[in-house]
């Protein structure tokens, strides 16, 4: 069995045009300490992140701890459902990315759709169960595009459950060959109340 802790970040500030480069927010890194701890009695084999700072910076105590460095992959990066060079109002938001699981190929002008994100995320995640067989990697990550690679191998992962997450979040995926057999949320109850939606 390989398994891939999947990490969505802690929280960031909102800023507008920074998408790439915000990092967190000073009750983010306090919230990365409990992400390590949560992490830190396994055996982990590597540490992965989409390329974004706030993703690679709720991963890096982990990979500290564990004596690796964080391989950042430019494929894992948020979905955008729309261009990020405009605002748009947070309802119409989530209305967009609620259809988009319905719709492979919606999507917002400028964004990206689920096919065009799963299409960049998913050889990833295939490269990354071939070179780690047997091991298990932790992964640094964002609502959408965790929820659009778990929708990938299981298609009930949709928009209820990307309401659901909590920032950070932790959910341990169990994989026999490429095929996804169990995920649980290892983020724990009386954690997930300090931290925020
Ligand atoms: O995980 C996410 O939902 C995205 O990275 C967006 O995060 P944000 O709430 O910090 O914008």
């Amino acid at each position: 069995m390989t398994i891939i802790y999947l990490v969505r970040h802690a929280e960031s500030p909102h800023l507008f045009g920074q998408e790439r480069t915000r990092g967190l927010t000073e009750a983010g890194w306090t919230a990365t300490k409990a992400v390590t701890k949560c992490l830190e009695e396994e055996q982990i084999d590597a540490v992965v992140s989409s390329a974004y700072t706030r993703a690679v910076q709720t991963v890096e105590g982990i990979a500290v701890k564990k004596g690796l460095t964080v391989q950042t992959y430019e494929g894992l990066i948020e979905r955008p459902i729309k261009g990020l060079d405009y605002k748009l109002p947070e309802q119409e938001l989530f209305d967009a990315i609620e259809r988009s699981f319905a719709d492979p190929d919606y999507c917002l002008p400028g964004g990206e759709t689920m096919r065009e994100a799963q299409d960049r995320s998913i050889p990833i995640m295939r490269e990354l169960l071939s070179n780690y067989k047997d091991g298990t990697i932790v992964l640094g990550t964002h609502g959408t595009i965790m929820t659009v690679i778990l929708h990938y191998f299981d298609s009930n992962y949709a928009f209820d459950f990307w309401k659901s997450t909590t920032k950070p979040d932790i959910y341990k995926l169990t994989f026999k060959e490429e095929q996804l057999v169990d995920v649980s949320r290892v983020w724990e109850a009386s954690e997930q109340t300090k931290f925020v939606r």
